[in-house]
This record gives C-alpha cells, sequence and structure tokens, in this order.
C-alpha cells in the first residue's frame, strides 16, 4: 500500500473540505473522533456481527467495504492532524470475531483521543486494518475502494453536500 499517496489525497479532500465551510484543525478535531467512531459503527451494522437476535446475514461486501474506507479516511485524517503518518507493517490476520475487533478498535480510538503519541496513532490504524483484513478485505480492496470513495467525497464537496 502506497500511504504516502493515500495521505496525501486526504490533505487535499480535507483542505478542501475545511476551506469551503471556513473550519480550522482545531475547531474540528473533537468532531473528527466522534466521526470516526460513528464510522466504526456503521461499519458494525453493515456487517451485523452483533445481531445474535437476528438470522439476517452481512450487507454486501461492496457497502461493508465502502464504510470500512470511510473510516480510513478518518484516520488518515486525524494523522494529518497530529503530524502523523502509518508506517506499513506486517499483520497477521488473527481469530478472534468480529465483535472482538470491533471493541479493540474503538479501545484504540480512545487510547489515541487520550494520548495521541505516534504509537498509539500506529497501533490504532493497524488495529483498523486488521479488522478490515478480518471482514475479508486484501490491501487492494482497500486501496482501490479508498481512491474510488475519495472521489466521491470530492465530488460532494464541489455540488453542495
Ligand atoms: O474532514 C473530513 C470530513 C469527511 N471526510 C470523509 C470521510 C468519509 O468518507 C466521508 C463521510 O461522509 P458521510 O457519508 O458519513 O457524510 O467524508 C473526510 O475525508 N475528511
Amino acid at each position: 500500500m502506497n500511504w504516502d499517496e493515500l495521505y496525501d489525497l486526504q490533505k487535499e479532500l480535507d483542505e478542501k473540505i475545511r476551506e469551503s465551510h471556513s473550519l480550522t484543525r482545531d475547531a474540528i478535531l473533537e468532531d473528527k473522533f466522534l466521526a470516526l467512531l460513528v464510522e466504526v459503527s456503521e461499519l458494525a451494522n453493515e456487517t451485523r456481527c452483533f445481531k445474535f437476535w437476528s438470522q439476517k446475514g452481512p450487507s454486501d461486501d461492496s457497502v461493508i467495504l465502502e464504510e470500512f474506507v470511510d473510516g480510513i479516511h478518518f484516520i488518515l485524517s486525524l494523522g494529518l492532524d497530529f503530524n502523523y503518518r502509518y508506517k506499513q507493517e506486517s499483520i497477521k490476520k488473527i481469530n478472534d470475531s468480529q465483535t472482538k475487533l470491533f471493541h479493540l478498535i474503538i479501545e484504540k480510538i480512545y487510547q489515541f483521543k487520550q494520548n495521541p503519541t505516534k504509537e498509539n496513532y500506529q497501533v490504532m490504524m493497524k488495529a483498523y486494518i486488521q479488522l478490515g483484513y478480518q471482514l475479508g478485505f486484501n490491501e487492494q480492496e482497500i486501496y482501490n475502494a479508498y481512491l474510488d470513495k475519495n472521489k466521491v467525497n470530492h465530488n460532494r464537496q464541489e455540488f453542495g453536500y
């Protein structure tokens, strides 16, 4: 994965959003953390992994992948706010349930919010990618879906989302 390319694309999008809504980084930081938590919850909702009361299966992979890359957007964006970049690490697929991995990523997001170090940023992104792998996506799929959604986000800003 070419992470530098993704950070550069995210930077362009974030700048466009901040400029068109006349916002500063500081003013939106708390909202951005909440946005990330909401995206993680929307993702969980599409997987339906926690719906022990229901027989219905998960949404289509394309829907789940789009939700997943919404979260990637916000994690990249937080990296830009703190001037951190995720360094590619080898990630082993672990056998924990999806529910466990959702709890783990939520913990790591709060850990980073409370103590925004470079190490905690790395751990947060790693936990998120691990979740993506567990959901069945590979790097190439995540990369392509990020590019597609980034374009959608640019269009939305141009057409008054
Ligand atoms: O500063 C921002 C604000 C939003 N988004 C992107 C991330 C998600 O892909 C999308 C969220 O859009 P909703 O569909 O949840 O409105 O916007 C950014 O990349 N940067």
